[in-house]
Protein backbone atom coordinates (compact mmCIF):
# COMPACT_ATOMS: atom_id res chain seq x y z
CA UNK A 1 0.00 0.00 0.00
CA UNK A 2 1.37 3.46 -1.05
CA UNK A 3 -1.11 6.36 0.01
CA UNK A 4 -0.50 9.48 -1.03
CA UNK A 5 -1.37 12.48 0.19
CA UNK A 6 -4.19 13.98 -1.72
CA UNK A 7 -4.16 17.40 0.25
CA UNK A 8 -2.58 18.86 3.17
CA UNK A 9 -4.96 20.20 6.80
CA UNK A 10 -4.49 21.00 10.12
CA UNK A 11 -7.25 18.93 11.67
CA UNK A 12 -7.32 16.14 9.28
CA UNK A 13 -5.39 13.68 7.02
CA UNK A 14 -6.09 13.01 3.71
CA UNK A 15 -4.71 10.55 1.48
CA UNK A 16 -5.43 7.98 -1.51
CA UNK A 17 -4.87 5.09 -2.80
CA UNK A 18 -5.81 2.50 -5.36
CA UNK A 19 -9.30 3.57 -5.22
CA UNK A 20 -9.51 3.90 -1.94
CA UNK A 21 -9.49 7.21 -0.25
CA UNK A 22 -8.66 7.42 3.60
CA UNK A 23 -9.55 10.50 5.75
CA UNK A 24 -8.78 10.55 9.34
CA UNK A 25 -9.17 12.72 12.49
CA UNK A 26 -5.80 14.56 13.61
CA UNK A 27 -6.40 16.12 16.92
CA UNK A 28 -5.42 12.59 18.93
CA UNK A 29 -4.58 14.75 21.81
CA UNK A 30 -8.10 15.55 22.51
CA UNK A 31 -8.85 12.02 21.75
CA UNK A 32 -9.95 13.35 17.65
CA UNK A 33 -12.53 15.84 18.97
CA UNK A 34 -13.72 17.94 16.19
CA UNK A 35 -14.18 21.89 16.09
CA UNK A 36 -15.58 24.00 13.44
CA UNK A 37 -12.31 24.03 11.09
CA UNK A 38 -12.20 19.88 11.40
CA UNK A 39 -15.59 19.18 10.06
CA UNK A 40 -15.15 21.95 7.65
CA UNK A 41 -12.25 19.93 6.45
CA UNK A 42 -13.78 16.89 6.45
CA UNK A 43 -16.29 18.02 4.20
CA UNK A 44 -13.83 19.28 1.47
CA UNK A 45 -12.63 15.58 2.04
CA UNK A 46 -15.55 13.71 1.45
CA UNK A 47 -16.10 15.88 -1.45
CA UNK A 48 -13.68 15.56 -3.18
CA UNK A 49 -13.52 11.87 -2.83
CA UNK A 50 -17.40 12.04 -3.77
CA UNK A 51 -16.41 13.86 -7.48
CA UNK A 52 -13.07 11.78 -7.74
CA UNK A 53 -14.09 8.94 -10.19
CA UNK A 54 -11.09 6.80 -9.39
CA UNK A 55 -12.43 6.33 -5.57
CA UNK A 56 -15.24 3.68 -4.61
CA UNK A 57 -14.22 3.51 -1.15
CA UNK A 58 -13.72 6.06 1.65
CA UNK A 59 -12.28 5.02 5.23
CA UNK A 60 -12.90 7.36 7.69
CA UNK A 61 -10.36 6.99 10.53
CA UNK A 62 -8.68 8.47 13.50
CA UNK A 63 -4.85 9.48 13.75
CA UNK A 64 -2.99 8.07 16.74
CA UNK A 65 -2.16 7.09 19.23
CA UNK A 66 -2.10 10.59 21.29
CA UNK A 67 1.34 12.14 22.17
CA UNK A 68 0.33 12.53 25.69
CA UNK A 69 -1.01 9.40 27.03
CA UNK A 70 -0.83 6.62 24.07
CA UNK A 71 -4.76 6.61 23.87
CA UNK A 72 -6.19 5.72 20.23
CA UNK A 73 -9.18 7.31 19.55
CA UNK A 74 -11.60 7.58 16.13
CA UNK A 75 -13.69 10.27 17.43
CA UNK A 76 -14.71 11.68 21.09
CA UNK A 77 -17.54 13.96 19.37
CA UNK A 78 -17.72 18.02 19.44
CA UNK A 79 -14.71 19.19 21.21
CA UNK A 80 -16.15 20.96 24.05
CA UNK A 81 -13.65 23.84 24.48
CA UNK A 82 -15.15 25.18 21.04
CA UNK A 83 -18.71 24.92 22.26
CA UNK A 84 -20.31 28.10 22.76
CA UNK A 85 -24.25 28.76 23.70
CA UNK A 86 -25.33 28.17 20.63
CA UNK A 87 -23.20 25.85 19.32
CA UNK A 88 -19.36 25.30 18.18
CA UNK A 89 -17.95 28.69 17.55
CA UNK A 90 -15.10 28.68 14.04
CA UNK A 91 -12.30 30.68 13.39
CA UNK A 92 -15.00 33.39 11.54
CA UNK A 93 -17.04 33.67 15.47
CA UNK A 94 -19.80 32.02 13.98
CA UNK A 95 -21.92 28.93 15.85
CA UNK A 96 -22.28 25.68 14.08
CA UNK A 97 -23.43 22.42 14.39
CA UNK A 98 -22.07 21.34 10.74
CA UNK A 99 -21.20 17.81 11.81
CA UNK A 100 -24.64 17.25 10.27
CA UNK A 101 -23.66 18.18 6.83
CA UNK A 102 -20.69 15.44 7.00
CA UNK A 103 -23.13 13.21 8.34
CA UNK A 104 -25.62 13.80 4.77
CA UNK A 105 -22.25 13.75 2.95
CA UNK A 106 -21.21 10.44 3.46
CA UNK A 107 -25.14 8.89 3.74
CA UNK A 108 -25.49 9.99 0.31
CA UNK A 109 -22.25 10.17 -1.54
CA UNK A 110 -22.26 6.91 -3.98
CA UNK A 111 -19.54 5.46 -2.94
CA UNK A 112 -18.91 3.14 0.22
CA UNK A 113 -17.71 4.57 3.59
CA UNK A 114 -16.45 2.32 6.00
CA UNK A 115 -15.66 4.04 9.68
CA UNK A 116 -12.20 2.64 11.12
CA UNK A 117 -12.49 2.58 14.57
CA UNK A 118 -9.10 2.42 16.31
CA UNK A 119 -9.81 3.60 19.78
CA UNK A 120 -12.68 5.95 21.54
CA UNK A 121 -16.20 6.61 19.28
CA UNK A 122 -17.78 8.81 21.63
CA UNK A 123 -20.84 11.69 21.15
CA UNK A 124 -20.77 12.58 18.05
CA UNK A 125 -17.51 10.06 16.75
CA UNK A 126 -20.29 7.57 18.03
CA UNK A 127 -23.12 8.87 15.63
CA UNK A 128 -20.41 9.36 12.46
CA UNK A 129 -19.58 5.41 12.89
CA UNK A 130 -23.76 4.94 12.89
CA UNK A 131 -23.72 6.55 9.48
CA UNK A 132 -20.98 5.21 7.82
CA UNK A 133 -21.89 1.76 5.80
CA UNK A 134 -19.66 -0.24 7.42
CA UNK A 135 -17.59 -0.09 10.73
CA UNK A 136 -14.22 -2.34 11.09
CA UNK A 137 -13.55 -2.20 15.13
CA UNK A 138 -10.09 -2.81 17.13
CA UNK A 139 -10.16 -5.70 19.49
CA UNK A 140 -8.46 -4.18 21.64
CA UNK A 141 -8.64 -0.55 22.11
CA UNK A 142 -12.22 0.29 20.47
CA UNK A 143 -14.73 1.96 22.62
CA UNK A 144 -18.41 2.66 21.71
CA UNK A 145 -20.29 5.39 23.89
CA UNK A 146 -22.62 8.04 23.83
CA UNK A 147 -22.47 11.00 26.12
CA UNK A 148 -24.75 13.13 24.44
CA UNK A 149 -26.72 12.84 27.15
CA UNK A 150 -23.99 13.44 30.00
CA UNK A 151 -23.45 17.02 27.73
CA UNK A 152 -26.61 17.99 27.01
CA UNK A 153 -26.65 17.21 23.35
CA UNK A 154 -28.65 14.89 21.05
CA UNK A 155 -28.68 13.51 17.82
CA UNK A 156 -31.93 13.50 16.78
CA UNK A 157 -31.81 11.95 13.55
CA UNK A 158 -28.99 8.99 12.09
CA UNK A 159 -27.01 9.23 15.38
CA UNK A 160 -30.10 7.41 17.86
CA UNK A 161 -33.03 7.09 15.14
CA UNK A 162 -30.85 5.21 12.34
CA UNK A 163 -29.04 3.38 15.33
CA UNK A 164 -32.34 2.53 16.97
CA UNK A 165 -33.33 0.13 13.48
CA UNK A 166 -29.14 -0.87 13.82
CA UNK A 167 -29.40 -2.13 17.02
CA UNK A 168 -33.00 -2.20 18.24
CA UNK A 169 -35.02 0.38 20.23
CA UNK A 170 -34.05 -0.94 23.73
CA UNK A 171 -30.50 -1.14 23.12
CA UNK A 172 -30.06 2.14 21.38
CA UNK A 173 -32.29 3.21 24.36
CA UNK A 174 -29.85 2.19 26.68
CA UNK A 175 -26.84 3.07 24.77
CA UNK A 176 -28.06 6.91 25.01
CA UNK A 177 -29.82 7.12 28.48
CA UNK A 178 -26.90 5.53 30.11
CA UNK A 179 -24.06 6.16 28.16
CA UNK A 180 -21.83 3.34 29.02
CA UNK A 181 -18.90 2.05 27.12
CA UNK A 182 -19.27 -0.83 25.05
CA UNK A 183 -16.38 -2.87 23.69
CA UNK A 184 -15.42 -3.73 20.04
CA UNK A 185 -17.07 -7.17 20.55
CA UNK A 186 -20.31 -6.35 22.62
CA UNK A 187 -20.99 -3.60 19.82
CA UNK A 188 -20.06 -6.18 16.89
CA UNK A 189 -22.98 -8.86 18.86
CA UNK A 190 -25.31 -5.55 18.75
CA UNK A 191 -25.23 -5.12 15.00
CA UNK A 192 -23.37 -1.94 14.61
CA UNK A 193 -20.17 -3.05 14.03
CA UNK A 194 -19.16 -5.36 11.12
CA UNK A 195 -16.16 -7.11 12.43
CA UNK A 196 -13.81 -7.46 15.35
CA UNK A 197 -9.99 -6.94 14.56
CA UNK A 198 -6.70 -7.06 16.21
CA UNK A 199 -5.38 -3.46 16.41
CA UNK A 200 -2.04 -4.55 14.19
CA UNK A 201 -4.36 -5.61 11.16
CA UNK A 202 -7.38 -3.23 11.15
CA UNK A 203 -5.93 -0.58 8.65
CA UNK A 204 -4.59 -3.52 6.30
CA UNK A 205 -8.56 -5.40 6.92
CA UNK A 206 -9.53 -1.94 6.11
CA UNK A 207 -8.02 -1.95 2.86
CA UNK A 208 -8.29 -5.10 1.91
CA UNK A 209 -12.80 -4.69 2.33
CA UNK A 210 -12.48 -2.03 0.47
CA UNK A 211 -10.15 -3.64 -2.55
CA UNK A 212 -12.85 -6.69 -2.52
CA UNK A 213 -15.89 -3.68 -2.83
CA UNK A 214 -13.61 -2.37 -5.74
CA UNK A 215 -14.26 -5.54 -7.55
CA UNK A 216 -17.88 -5.31 -7.83
CA UNK A 217 -20.35 -3.37 -10.30
CA UNK A 218 -20.28 0.08 -9.29
CA UNK A 219 -23.69 1.19 -10.43
CA UNK A 220 -24.92 -2.19 -8.42
CA UNK A 221 -22.86 -0.81 -5.42
CA UNK A 222 -24.14 2.40 -5.56
CA UNK A 223 -27.62 1.47 -6.39
CA UNK A 224 -27.80 -0.92 -3.66
CA UNK A 225 -26.48 1.28 -1.27
CA UNK A 226 -28.94 4.37 -2.24
CA UNK A 227 -32.01 1.37 -1.95
CA UNK A 228 -30.83 0.24 1.27
CA UNK A 229 -30.96 4.06 2.38
CA UNK A 230 -34.45 4.87 0.78
CA UNK A 231 -36.71 3.43 3.22
CA UNK A 232 -35.28 5.56 6.24
CA UNK A 233 -34.38 8.48 4.21
CA UNK A 234 -37.86 9.37 3.01
CA UNK A 235 -38.35 11.96 0.14
CA UNK A 236 -34.70 12.66 -0.07
CA UNK A 237 -33.71 8.82 -0.42
CA UNK A 238 -36.30 8.86 -2.84
CA UNK A 239 -34.90 11.67 -5.00
CA UNK A 240 -31.28 10.67 -4.34
CA UNK A 241 -32.47 7.16 -5.52
CA UNK A 242 -34.61 8.20 -8.73
CA UNK A 243 -31.67 10.72 -9.41
CA UNK A 244 -29.65 7.60 -10.53
CA UNK A 245 -32.58 5.84 -12.12
CA UNK A 246 -32.95 9.02 -13.90
CA UNK A 247 -29.21 8.48 -15.15
CA UNK A 248 -29.20 4.97 -16.38
CA UNK A 249 -32.43 6.27 -18.07
CA UNK A 250 -30.83 9.00 -20.04
CA UNK A 251 -28.63 5.82 -21.36
CA UNK A 252 -30.88 4.63 -23.35
CA UNK A 253 -32.16 4.63 -26.80
CA UNK A 254 -35.86 5.64 -25.69
CA UNK A 255 -33.95 8.58 -23.91
CA UNK A 256 -31.88 9.72 -27.14
CA UNK A 257 -34.77 9.82 -29.20
CA UNK A 258 -36.74 12.70 -26.39
CA UNK A 259 -33.74 14.15 -26.75
CA UNK A 260 -32.95 14.82 -30.61
CA UNK A 261 -36.73 14.93 -31.24
CA UNK A 262 -36.66 18.20 -28.96
CA UNK A 263 -33.80 19.52 -30.88
CA UNK A 264 -34.78 18.55 -34.00
CA UNK A 265 -38.33 20.14 -33.81
CA UNK A 266 -40.14 16.93 -34.54
CA UNK A 267 -42.29 14.83 -33.02
CA UNK A 268 -40.67 11.88 -30.67
CA UNK A 269 -40.62 8.35 -32.54
CA UNK A 270 -40.54 5.83 -29.66
CA UNK A 271 -41.04 3.40 -31.63
CA UNK A 272 -43.57 0.03 -31.22
CA UNK A 273 -42.68 -3.03 -29.13
CA UNK A 274 -40.92 -0.58 -26.52
CA UNK A 275 -43.73 -1.21 -23.74
CA UNK A 276 -41.94 -4.17 -22.07
CA UNK A 277 -43.68 -5.43 -19.50
C1 LIG B 1 -13.55 10.24 24.97
C2 LIG B 1 -13.38 10.01 26.45
C3 LIG B 1 -14.37 8.96 26.95
C4 LIG B 1 -11.93 9.51 26.67
O1 LIG B 1 -11.65 9.36 28.03
P1 LIG B 1 -10.13 9.18 28.49
O2 LIG B 1 -10.16 9.02 29.97
O3 LIG B 1 -9.48 8.12 27.68
O4 LIG B 1 -9.39 10.52 28.08
P2 LIG B 1 -9.54 11.98 28.71
O5 LIG B 1 -10.93 12.26 29.12
O6 LIG B 1 -8.46 12.20 29.70
O7 LIG B 1 -9.24 12.87 27.40
C5 LIG B 1 -7.92 13.11 26.94
C6 LIG B 1 -7.84 14.58 26.58
O8 LIG B 1 -8.75 14.82 25.51
C7 LIG B 1 -9.66 15.85 25.86
N1 LIG B 1 -10.96 15.56 25.22
C8 LIG B 1 -11.53 14.38 25.04
N2 LIG B 1 -12.71 14.50 24.43
C9 LIG B 1 -12.87 15.80 24.22
C10 LIG B 1 -13.92 16.58 23.62
N3 LIG B 1 -15.01 16.00 23.07
N4 LIG B 1 -13.77 17.91 23.59
C11 LIG B 1 -12.66 18.51 24.09
N5 LIG B 1 -11.65 17.84 24.66
C12 LIG B 1 -11.76 16.51 24.73
C13 LIG B 1 -9.75 15.78 27.37
O9 LIG B 1 -10.20 17.01 27.89
C14 LIG B 1 -8.28 15.50 27.71
O10 LIG B 1 -7.54 16.69 27.60
P3 LIG B 1 -6.48 17.11 28.73
O11 LIG B 1 -6.02 18.48 28.33
O12 LIG B 1 -7.22 17.06 30.03
O13 LIG B 1 -5.42 16.05 28.63
C15 LIG B 1 -13.59 11.31 27.27
O14 LIG B 1 -12.53 12.20 26.97
C16 LIG B 1 -14.89 11.98 26.99
O15 LIG B 1 -15.91 11.60 27.51
N6 LIG B 1 -14.85 13.02 26.17
C17 LIG B 1 -16.02 13.89 25.89
C18 LIG B 1 -16.99 13.22 24.95
C19 LIG B 1 -18.15 14.14 24.66
O16 LIG B 1 -18.93 14.45 25.52
N7 LIG B 1 -18.29 14.58 23.41
C20 LIG B 1 -19.29 15.52 22.96
C21 LIG B 1 -20.65 14.86 22.70
S1 LIG B 1 -21.80 15.92 21.91
C22 LIG B 1 -21.32 15.84 20.25
O17 LIG B 1 -20.31 15.29 19.96
C23 LIG B 1 -22.15 16.46 19.18
C24 LIG B 1 -21.59 17.40 18.33
C25 LIG B 1 -22.35 18.01 17.36
O18 LIG B 1 -21.81 18.92 16.55
C26 LIG B 1 -23.71 17.71 17.20
C27 LIG B 1 -24.51 18.36 16.26
C28 LIG B 1 -25.83 18.10 16.17
C29 LIG B 1 -26.40 17.13 16.96
C30 LIG B 1 -25.63 16.45 17.89
C31 LIG B 1 -24.27 16.74 18.02
C32 LIG B 1 -23.45 16.09 18.98
O19 LIG B 1 -23.96 15.12 19.76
Amino acid sequence: MEWITAKKYEDITYKKCNGVARIAFNRPEVRNAFRPKTTSELYDAFYDAQEDTSIGVVLLSGEGPSPKDGGWAFCSGGDQKARGNQGYVGEDGYHRLNILEVQRLIRFMPKVVIAVVPGWAVGGGHSLHVVCDLTLASKEHAIFKQTDADVTSFDGGYGSAYLAKMVGQKKAREIFFLGRNYSAQEAFEMGMVNAVIPHEELEATAYEWAQEILEKSPTSIKMLKFAMNLTDDGMVGQQVFAGEATRLAYGTEEAKEGRNAFLEKRKPNFGSNKWIP
